[in-house]
């Protein structure tokens, strides 16, 4: 398909496309959607997920960044799966700029092979835009997917794991092999699983508690203490903080789940605090 339009991938938008049906079949198995969702897909490239998507029936809402690429879809849906062009809509846009009044309807599913230097900022972007966004099936970098499923404790606990778990449970899902892409990149990649919590976490404020996360793993061998200090205005203050929130200041970010984090954020903004 690739050489037919005459397109050269780029690497700077991450574009590496799935070639393999079999794979375009398991994605859209496993993202469990089908007939009446709404699906979100960022980055539909050639189409071939795209097209997976429409055949289980689902409504497809996509962001292309490209203009080469997404002013061909049409054609391309027209032409493959004439029967599904009335459920499917293109928009030619960066997906890190999205709103939700862009869009004509509430999306409720997220699937797409993601541009990879961009994939965790595209995923915290629409959580945070698009609250009709329940679940989620995003394919990245497997050390993407192990920094996003990770908890507390693990070696790829950070950031990303943090905020993503700000919104519900994520899980790594399943290994995919380099080859399935065109062209191949180097490295390797995984599906992550995501859903949005029913209840929210906390009632903190989610950029209070973001500046937190931020803040802790910045220097992240350091103890609560003294990372958190600029944040807090002093070493005293951090620690007082720290005390009423019920955390060890002696403790590292890597060792707190994401509700310490909102008591920690909540602490600040409560008397003696305030
Ligand atoms: C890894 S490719 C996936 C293509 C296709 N979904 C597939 O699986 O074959 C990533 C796609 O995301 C697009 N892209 C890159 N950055 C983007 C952004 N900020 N917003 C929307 N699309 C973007 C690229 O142009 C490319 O088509």
């Amino acid at each position: 398909m690739a050489a037919e339009l005459d397109v050269r991938p780029t690497k700077k938008l991450g574009q590496n496309f799935v070639h393999d049906p079999n794979t375009v079949r398991r994605i859209v198995d496993l993202s469990g959607v089908g007939q009446g969702d709404h699906v979100l897909e960022v980055g539909p490239g050639l189409g071939s997920l795209t097209l997976g998507l429409l055949d289980s029936g689902a409504h497809v809402t996509a962001v292309e960044i490209d203009p080469v690429l997404g002013e061909r879809l049409p054609a391309t849906v027209a032409e493959r799966a004439p029967e599904a062009a009335a459920r499917f809509t293109v928009h030619i846009q960066d997906a890190l700029k999205l709103a939700a009044e862009d869009l004509a309807d509430q999306p409720t599913h997220l699937v797409a092979n993601l541009p990879y230097n961009v994939a965790v900022p595209v995923v915290l972007h629409l959580l945070a835009e698009l609250p009709s966004l329940a679940h989620g099936l995003v394919m990245v970098q497997t050390e993407v997917a192990d920094r996003m499923a990770a908890g507390p404790g693990s070696r790829t606990y950070g950031v990303p794991s943090v905020k993503l778990a700000w919104y519900g449970p994520a899980r790594k899902v399943a290994p995919v092999p380099r080859a399935v892409f065109w062209p191949v990149p180097n490295v390797d990649s995984a599906l992550v699983g995501f859903e949005r919590a029913a209840e929210p976490v906390s009632d903190a404020d989610r950029d209070e508690v973001f500046a937190v996360v931020d803040a802790a793993f910045a220097q992240r061998r350091k103890t609560l203490r003294a990372a958190l200090s600029s944040w807090a205005g002093s070493g005293e203050k951090a620690e007082a903080i720290l005390r009423a929130a019920g955390v060890d200041p002696r403790a590292r970010g890597e060792q707190l789940g994401v509700r310490d984090f909102a008591k920690i954020a909540r602490s600040k903004s409560l008397p003696p605090f305030v």
